[in-house]
């Protein structure tokens, strides 16, 4: 049971995810991978308390954060220390399948990739999320968002399971709830304070791929 100080233990706080968020780049804007993997493990803990509708989609989150953990405790351990170093790295040793998939499947690259792509969706949901009203669907800002980033790269039968998924999000109050943060207004106020982490973490990111023509890694 919690107690006055409300020491629950793992629940999920907006708070901390910005937290991690706010980590992860370093002073000359690298952008670091534990602290993005530590923000991901955050995002998943609170899909993970919407319930089981949504497992398909933490269950992909967690094997691709994984991967990254992987390659971190690995003995090239040293080089996954930022995105920046991880690129490098792996461009360099030719470690990262750039056309078709061959003999890299478990890149770096290619699975932070993944996890971008779906940092640009929870950008533009939680966009709409701070600018809703009272009588706003959080599934259909989903599913906007959805349509609008991640969906373009995924088949048919993923965005259709996605779909359904979204049709059972809890509305707008519950969903505030779930973030712990306090009344709307607070909830608000800190999608205010993450919106431009996220974005930032999102624009480096995303400059870095495209540099390195790496925005279709297979
Ligand atoms: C709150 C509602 C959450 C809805 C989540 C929206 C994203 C929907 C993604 C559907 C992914 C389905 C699972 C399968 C994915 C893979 O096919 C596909 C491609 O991988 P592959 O190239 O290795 O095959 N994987 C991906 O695109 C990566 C998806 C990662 C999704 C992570 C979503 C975490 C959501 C966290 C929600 C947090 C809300 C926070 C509010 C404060």
């Amino acid at each position: 049971m919690a107690d006055s100080d409300g020491s629950v233990e793992q629940k999920f706080s907006l708070r901390e995810v910005l937290d991690t968020f706010r980590q992860c780049l370093s002073e000359n804007k690298e952008v670091y991978l534990q602290h993005y993997v530590s923000g991901w493990r955050g995002l998943v803990k609170f899909l993970n308390s919407l319930g089981s509708v949504f497992s398909f989609i933490s269950k992909d989150a967690v094997n691709k954060i994984q991967i990254l953990v992987n390659h971190q405790n690995g003995e090239n351990g040293g080089h996954y220390i930022t995105v920046q170093s991880m690129v490098k790295y792996e461009l360099e040793n030719g470690l990262v399948d750039l056309t078709k998939r061959g003999g890299h499947p478990e890149s770096g690259c290619r699975t932070l990739l993944r996890l971008h792509r779906a940092l640009r969706w929870l950008e533009l949901f939680l966009e709409r999320l701070r600018t809703s009203n009272e009588d706003s669907k959080t599934s259909v800002m989903c599913a906007d968002a959805y349509n609008e980033s991640l969906a373009q790269h995924h088949p048919w039968v993923v965005r259709k399971a996605a779909g359904v998924a979204f049709c059972v999000l809890p509305g707008r109050q519950a969903f505030f709830e779930v973030m712990n943060v306090g009344p709307p207004e607070q909830v608000v106020a800190m999608l205010g304070e993450a919106l431009p982490l996220i974005s930032e973490v999102y624009q480096i990111t995303e400059e870095l791929y495209s540099h390195h023509n790496m925005l279709d890694l297979p």
